[in-house]
């Protein structure tokens, strides 16, 4: 199960996820309206993660430049992409290309379909006016009939009582490939709270120290 650690930008926060918790991708959020920001890539220390740019209706010049810029190796689409953007997207780039289904209350499957062949994962998020970190779940239930063999990721307001659920859900379906965690794992927008994301990922990778008996 991969762990995405979505929303980081201050620099000694994110040496220490990468120090402390090493998750397979950190976000940086590329939407100027969201409190989460990422302005220049100045600021950012060297790490090591592998970093996943989030966009939301951007153009395909500026997504290539930031990819460049900040040596992304994914690229999340986290707008009104269509099917023709993320190919067009697909044939100038070998990054990921990650698409985000916001859901409200149903997913029509069919829909999703085109994007299949130019994308990587799909990302499951939450409907929400401001787009992305609502912190608000929705009703995980409508995954279980995920028609497609590709993997994706689930988001949406996953706090740290979320393990176990997560963990039924990817026994439902294999397919969930990983979680996104966000504003429920921060102080403030932006800055996260490393001893919460440790705790969920024990907890989620089952390496949780089950209490001893005397007996
Ligand atoms: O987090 C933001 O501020 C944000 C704003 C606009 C578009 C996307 C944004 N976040 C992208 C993410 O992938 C978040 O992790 C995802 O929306 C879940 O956030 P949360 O509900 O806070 O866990």
């Amino acid at each position: 199960m991969q762990i995405k650690v979505c929303g980081m930008r201050e620099r000694e926060n994110i040496l220490a996820l990468e120090r402390e918790i090493a998750p397979d991708w950190m976000g940086l959020i590329f939407y100027p309206k969201s409190a989460r920001f990422v302005p220049n890539a100045e600021s950012l220390p060297k790490t090591n993660l592998q970093k996943v740019g989030v966009f939301v209706n951007e153009s395909e010049e500026e997504i290539l430049k930031r990819v460049d810029e900040y040596g992304l190796s994914a690229i999340q689409l986290h707008g009104k992409e269509s099917v023709e953007f993320v190919e067009a997207l697909a044939q100038s780039t070998d990054k990921e290309i990650w698409k985000v289904i916001s859901v409200k209350d149903t997913i029509e499957w069919d829909l999703l379909r085109g994007y299949l062949p130019f994308i990587d994962k799909f990302l499951f998020d939450t409907a929400t006016i401001a787009h992305g970190g609502s912190g608000k779940k929705f009703d995980w239930q409508v995954l279980e009939s995920y028609p497609f063999e590709k993997g994706f990721l689930l988001s949406g307001g996953l706090d740290e009582s979320c393990a176990d659920e997560v963990l039924a859900l990817a026994a439902k379906v294999p397919q969930l490939a990983g979680v996104d965690l966000n504003s429920k794992f921060e102080f403030e927008p932006a800055l996260k709270n490393i001893e919460k994301l440790k705790s969920f990922k024990k907890r989620l990778l089952g390496q949780e120290e089950k209490p001893t008996t005397d007996n």
